[in-house]
């Protein structure tokens, strides 16, 4: 566990870590040496010289003191580590997440990485602020503790030092059977939190469909999961803190016979030996706290492991020489590419010159999207290559790449900011005319004058104060500020009312002009605006050639506008 904790801290954050161990186990050992003094002390009030267990109680008085500056020091520094380091890890997860692959967001993945950013990265790192010097002490202390029964007395010392192997023994045992129930209860408590955010997602459509007093049947199997795990995780649990308990007593019972054995035989004196259980009852106390600090450690383990995971995954590579494309174009030869075991792109070939536009028509699924996200490399190929103005995308630097690409994607994502801040993104240093113009050629001026605030108008949480259609606006200025040699378009499925939808169709006509475009087409319409037309299927590009060819070959795209366009109005496309 360790060793994950300082590979998930990373090299920056490791030092202050041991320093601050090194801080605790001192501060436990100085903790042990002063328990130590009640050796003399007792020997002395019990043994008939009462007097000289002044300069003890003295020596006694300072080490209490010593003991109580190290501990004040050394839990300060702990949470003073521990909250840098939340910190610390915020950013490091935060700049992770951002050089991950786009396409490992998936829709798991929102809610997974929510809890994990919230209450996990708290729960792992308060391994730090609070675990550590309990944890610490518990170890240091009684070992302190038994080093000096082994200086006073190397047979009691000896016995007592028996009790370390098998508390650990007891620990690895529990921790050994704990593991499948934690790890469960772990991923029970992940599902229900996910659940809850799906829930809370979800609102509209449940109430939409009238499901507003039912509740939710996955959350409801997801709570009952996470009961019933809690429930088998603590009745897991009660094995060892029992078995922890009885190692405890029946060392210290040990001891007590040892101590009567050898007091009978002459061998150590009363007080000595009245001393040295004293010292041994100090024991007791961190070593029975270690069954309580265990089931919070490994809880925090889990969290550990979920960020180790997370920090683990490789974001795509970096082309260590980065090639510079030598111009607008698009070509994928003989791609593959699969999720999981799925193959979603099945050798597909095909060019797109620069400044010229390619629509991509085919049924659900058939892999539309992915062809256009392999462009943008959310995702490396599993084999071919996707090439940009000649060169491979994966010897093309991120930066590179996103600089000539433009998207415009079905699901526009706005920050919770203003409209201006929200087109800003596209190119965060437009003068404030550039931003102005773009909105303008996307027909965002007319939304923003209707908007009370007008351009410092508020677009909510993901831009839920607008309507689809504005959203689409927002994201073609954007794209039209950003002012891309290659813009990529996911068409709206969904139907717009008519006025947005005009504006829409104005704005991408702008953005399209004079670009190379590949745009994934779902009306007749946006396909005349292309020059040419793949269909895909299956991941496969069945047909090719330009929309007036594929309608006199009479084949799968010709088939598929006849299927689509009837029985709807062709107007509508
Ligand atoms: N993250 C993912 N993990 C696993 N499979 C995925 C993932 N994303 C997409 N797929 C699958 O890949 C296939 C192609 O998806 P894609 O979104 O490219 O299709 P599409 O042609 O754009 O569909 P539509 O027109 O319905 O948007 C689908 O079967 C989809 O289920």
């Amino acid at each position: 566990m360790i060793s994950m904790l300082f590979r998930v801290l990373g090299p920056r954050y490791a030092r202050p870590v041991r320093r601050t161990v090194a801080l605790m186990t001192a501060t436990a050992v100085v903790e042990g040496l002063s328990y130590a003094l009640l050796v003399p002390i007792l020997r002395a009030l019990f043994g008939g010289a009462p007097g000289d267990a002044r300069p003890w109680l003295i020596a006694f008085g300072a080490a209490v003191a010593v003991y109580g500056a190290l501990r004040y020091v050394s839990d300060l520094s702990g949470f003073r580590v521990g909250t840098t380091l939340l910190h610390g890890m915020y950013h490091r997860l935060g700049d992770h997440l951002a050089r991950l692959p786009v396409g490992w967001y998936g829709p798991r993945r929102v809610g997974e990485v929510s809890v994990l950013a919230g209450r996990g990265l708290l729960q792992a790192m308060s391994v730090i602020a609070h675990l550590l010097a309990p944890l610490v002490s518990a170890c240091a202390t009684p070992l302190t503790i038994v080093a000096v029964m082994i200086g006073f007395d190397w047979r009691m010392g000896l016995a007592a030092l028996l009790a370390a192997p098998a508390v650990a023994a007891v620990q690895v045992g529990t921790g050994r059977a704990m593991a499948a129930a934690d790890a469960e209860r772990a991923d029970r408590d992940h599902e229900a939190a996910a659940r809850v955010v799906e829930y809370l997602r979800a609102q509209p459509v449940l109430r939409a469909g009238g499901r507003t007093a039912e509740r939710f049947g996955m959350l409801d199997d997801a709570l009952r999961g996470l009961q019933r795990a809690s429930r088998r995780s603590t009745l897991a649990a009660l094995p060892g803190v029992l078995g922890l308990t009885l190692t405890v007593q029946a060392v210290f019972t040990a001891l007590l016979a040892l101590g009567a054995y050898l007091a009978l035989g002459g061998d150590i004196g009363t007080a000595d030996v009245l001393a040295l259980l004293v010292l041994a009852a100090r024991c007791a106390d961190p070593l029975l706290s270690l069954s309580e600090l265990g089931g919070r450690l490994r809880g925090a383990r889990a969290e550990l492991a979920r960020l180790d995971a997370v920090l683990r995954t490789e974001p795509l590579p970096e082309p260590r020489e980065p090639v510079r494309p030598a111009h607008g174009g698009v070509e994928f030869a003989s791609v593959t590419f699969r999720h999981g075991d799925r193959t979603v792109i099945d050798g597909a070939s095909l060019s797109v010159p620069e400044g010229r536009r390619l629509a991509v028509v085919g049924p659900s699924g058939a892999g539309k999207s992915t062809l256009l996200h392999l462009i943008a490399r959310f995702y490396d190929v599993d084999a071919g290559a996707v090439r940009v103005g000649g060169a491979d995308v994966r010897d093309i630097g991120t930066e590179e790449l996103m600089a000539r690409i433009a998207v415009v994607f079905q699901d526009v994502h706005l920050f919770d900011g203003t409209i201006e801040e929200n087109v800003r993104l596209g190119r965060p240093d437009a003068s404030d005319a550039e931003v102005r113009a773009a909105a303008g050629a996307a027909r965002l001026d007319e939304v923003v004058e209707r908007l009370p605030g007008g351009w410092a108008a508020n677009v909510g949480e993901g831009g839920e104060l607008l309507s689809g259609g504005e959203r689409q606006r927002v994201s073609i200025a954007r794209a039209l500020l950003k002012d891309a040699p290659i813009v990529l378009l996911d068409e709206v499925t969904s139907a717009l009312d008519p006025v947005n939808e005009a504006a829409v169709h104005d704005g991408i006509e702008r953005l399209v002009a004079g670009r190379t475009v590949v745009m994934v087409a779902h009306r007749m319409r946006t396909v005349r605006r292309a020059d040419r037309v793949v269909f895909l299927d299956g991941g496969r590009i069945v047909e090719e050639g330009s929309h007036d060819e594929l309608l006199r070959r009479g084949g799968r795209y010709a088939g598929f506008w006849a299927l689509s366009t009837d029985p709807a109005p062709t107007g509508a496309l």
